[in-house]
């Protein structure tokens, strides 16, 4: 079954003085299957966040229309969760609150709250950090936090923006690790945009480049590879040379065309 779909998707952004502005995304069309994981590279500006946005239901498309198991998004839909960059903690809320936030507003009774905030703060790597407040953990503890509060919803699908590039090199692998075990255990949808070519092919099942503005998707490559619930070991795996490669090559890295 197809978890989320794009069909024939355009965004644009009318204003009162450009009521008919260029497309951000043009004529993209995009099937995610349950339990798939996908990424999405592509230049700065062709529109990732935007198709990110769309699938939330965040912004509705200017044409064509996108689908949440089966049905027609026409605002914020409840079985999909976001994860940005900025980890967006609440600051006056511990990190445990935080977590339970989405429960909160669901009208989670307490106990159950706790129990599942607490559950998924072990599978983080943050027990004994319920209690503490965001500016007391580093930016990885944070991020698990936020991957912890994206999960206690228990979405079918995760839109996931560029959640690692904030951090260094080695905790990024490490969270990378967390997130595919989990995508992989729980058999979650997810869609991932990343400028990181490697952690694209590590951790997804496809890999779709999109154009440059208006965006619209050019190239998928099917990564075929074993390892989708261990990153760390996929890394290692000796065809990951050829398909960064390929990927370079869509991309135009170090072409002068590629230089903005
Ligand atoms: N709310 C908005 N109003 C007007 N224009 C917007 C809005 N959101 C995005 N855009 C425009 O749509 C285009 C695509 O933006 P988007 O942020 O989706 O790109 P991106 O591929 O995610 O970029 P990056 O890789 O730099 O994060 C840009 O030209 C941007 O200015």
């Amino acid at each position: 079954m197809n978890e989320i779909e794009f069909l024939g998707v355009a965004k644009r952004f009318p204003t009162r003085r450009n009521p008919n502005p260029a497309n951000a995304v043009s004529n993209l069309s995009l099937a995610i299957r349950s339990g798939e994981v996908v990424s999405i590279i592509g230049p700065s500006g062709c529109g990732k966040s935007t198709l990110l946005n769309m699938g939330s239901g965040l912004y509705l498309p200017s044409e064509g229309e996108v689908r949440v198991g089966g049905k027609k998004v026409t605002g914020p839909v409840r079985q999909v969760a976001f994860m940005l960059q900025k980890d967006l903690l609440m600051p006056w809320r511990t990190i445990r609150q935080n977590v339970e936030l989405g429960m909160e507003i669901d009208g989670v009774d307490r106990a159950r709250r706790r129990q599942t905030a607490d559950a998924l703060l072990a599978k983080c790597h943050l027990s004994g950090f319920g209690d503490h407040y965001p500016y007391q953990l580093s930016g990885g503890m944070r991020q698990r936090a936020a991957l912890a509060r994206t999960l206690a919803v228990d979405p079918q699908v995760l839109l996931l923006d560029e959640p690692f590039s904030a951090l260094d090199a080695q905790t990024k692998m490490v969270l990378q690790q967390d997130l595919a075990k989990t995508l992989y255990e729980q058999k979650k949808t997810a869609l991932f945009i990343t400028h990181d070519l490697i952690e694209a092919i590590a951790l997804s099942d496809r890999v779709l480049v999109m154009s440059e503005r208006p965006g619209t998707i050019i190239e998928e490559i099917v990564v075929d590879l074993p390892l989708r619930d261990n990153p760390l070991e996929r890394r290692k795996l000796p065809a990951i040379g050829p398909l960064q490669g390929r990927l370079m090559e869509l991309l135009k890295v170090g072409k002068q065309e590629a230089l903005h």
